[in-house]
């Protein structure tokens, strides 16, 4: 049955993605009812997003449970989902896998020297040590941001971290190395990333109630969406969706919401959850009236939204490693580093697909660029990768411009240097009757898909009670965010 009146709802949930859907459970859940969920696209799942690549099923967004779960210890919620869903997936190894090669006539887990999976303009190149050393680095970076959390020291860069333990390197092999372990994740430079923020990853951390070292990969041909979209599945009703529907400006007060669609058609509210991402509020997609806050906007504009792009090639055959990974060094950092293989016996076997990640400006950077002129620099990097091998044309190719799609304008939130806890309450904060959840408004958790959990389901238990009449408490504001010690120069310095 319909709602009596379509037009008003207990609460308007702007977004349909994992935020949106765990924010609209916990509200079924404690008894709301009377919600909506208003999507632009045609299905729910949002980042996590599915292609079908010419019969095989890739996923174009988020791909990874990141962190799954130790005997004893709390699960990754997204792990917990894809059980009680039943989906398909399988570990991937990041580290053992570009320095081991499995040997399958023995079945003997060694490196197999005269197949290395380091690459270089010189072709295949054996530079393990080098990586075994950037992957103590990251783990003395991860010591150092601790130290600096418990010493109460100011944030820095990631970049600075790291000429704190070892001496700078410049060499192209511990570039694309230091890149693997840094920005294939943040998806942004050390440059750019707070050495706090990166180094004390919550998620991997069990001392800190994170969930294991190990990342399980969807490869479910329904695709990795399918476990939210049948959570979704369990309880909205149809009177409860409205899909292929734009929101063009969201009025709050503390009375209510009243959301404007690009129809013209107006739905109100007496509260409202905006899960929109980082990249939509930064891009002014929509139009708040009365305009944020300036503590709001100074928060939403001081987070980053980073960009991270896997491109895929489908070919005739199979030439490439037997690895799960492989990296290749450029003289330009970041220029096509990692590669990945789903024609692997733990995937895809047989399906002939690789592919490849860029992050951060190099992203921008292909984004702007025609489709054939990426699959011809592409090209390029794969024959100076084997350079004794014909590499085929690719038949397939695909990628997706999250930068530049108006409903995303990135890929995943990254903490910088500049930004402050009390810039993350505001960012948190909500303004009268709306409220927000997504990835980005997560402290612990943001850039994950569990971070769009957890807030999905506070933000969503909180709007309840306020409905319930279990009170209703406003998250903190801090109105200016300000130095422990004020800038100064000091008196007698001279012009
Ligand atoms: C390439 C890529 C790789 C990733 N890899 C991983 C990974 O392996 N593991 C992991 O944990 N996380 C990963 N992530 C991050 C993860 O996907 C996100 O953290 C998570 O999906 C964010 O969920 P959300 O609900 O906060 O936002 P979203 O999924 O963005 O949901 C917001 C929804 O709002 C809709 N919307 C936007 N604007 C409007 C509008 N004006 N009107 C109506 N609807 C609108 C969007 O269509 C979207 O469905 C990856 C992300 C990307 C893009």
């Amino acid at each position: 049955r319909p709602f009596a009146n379509p037009d008003h709802h207990q609460v308007l949930v702007l977004g349909g993605g994992v935020a949106g859907i765990i924010a609209a459970r916990s509200l079924h859940s404690k008894g709301v009812g009377d919600f909506v969920i208003i999507e632009a696209r045609d299905e729910l799942g949002g980042r996590m997003r599915s292609h079908n690549f010419g019969g095989t099923t890739i996923e174009v967004g988020a791909n990874w449970i990141q962190g799954t779960q130790v005997p004893g210890g709390p699960a990754n919620p997204i792990l917990d989902l894809a059980i009680k869903h039943n989906l398909k997936t399988r570990a991937n190894d990041w580290f053992g896998s570009i320095s081991t090669v499995i040997v399958f006539s023995s079945l003997i887990l060694t490196f197999d020297a005269s197949r290395p999976a380091t690459y270089d303009s010189k072709g295949a190149t054996d530079y393990l040590d080098v990586f075994k050393t950037s992957v103590d680095d990251f783990s003395n970076l991860t010591v150092l941001a601790g130290a600096r959390v418990d010493e109460k020291l100011v944030d820095v860069t990631g970049r600075t971290g790291y000429s704190l333990i070892a001496p700078r390197k410049t060499d192209d092999h511990s570039r694309a190395s230091e890149y693997y372990q840094f920005d294939w994740e943040y998806a942004q430079t050390p440059k750019e990333s707070s050495l706090i923020a990166a180094g004390n990853n919550f998620t991997y951390n069990t001392d800190e109630g994170g969930f294991s070292g190990d990342n399980q990969m969807s490869i479910d041909p329904r695709g990795f969406k399918y476990l939210i979209q049948q959570e979704a599945q369990e309880f909205i009703k149809p009177r409860n969706l409205i899909l292929n529907t734009t929101v063009k400006s969201i009025s709050y007060s503390n009375s209510g919401v009243t959301v404007t669609l690009t129809d013209g058609k107006k739905v109100t509210g007496s509260y409202a959850i905006c899960t929109f991402s980082l990249g939509v509020l930064q891009n002014n997609r929509v139009e708040f009236q009365p305009p944020l806050p300036a503590f709001k906007v100074e928060a939403i504009q001081s987070m980053t939204m980073a960009t991270y792009t896997k491109v895929f090639l489908r070919f005739p055959k199979k030439f490439w490693f037997d690895t799960e990974m492989a990296l290749y060094a450029d003289a330009e950092r970041g220029r096509y580093p990692v590669w990945q293989s789903l024609d692997h016996p733990n995937f895809f076997p047989g399906s002939r697909i690789l592919f490849v990640t860029v992050t951060g400006d190099y992203s921008l950077r292909i984004e702007r660029l025609s489709d054939s002129q990426v699959k011809s620099e592409i090209m390029g990097v794969l024959r100076t990768m084997f350079p004794n091998i014909t590499v085929p044309e690719p038949t397939d190719f695909f990628f997706q411009r999250w930068n530049d799609d108006p409903l995303y304008h990135g890929s995943y939130s990254n903490w910088p240097p500049s930004f402050f806890s009390e810039h993350h309450d505001n960012l948190r904060a909500n303004v009268g009757n709306l409220y927000f959840a997504g990835e980005a408004m997560s402290i612990k958790y943001f850039g994950f898909l569990h971070g769009a959990y957890f807030e999905g389901l506070a933000i969503g238990q909180m709007v309840a009670s306020c409905i319930n009449g279990e009170g209703c408490v406003g998250l903190k504001q801090v109105k200016d965010v300000v130095n422990l010690h004020p800038y100064e120069i000091p008196n007698g310095t001279s012009d």
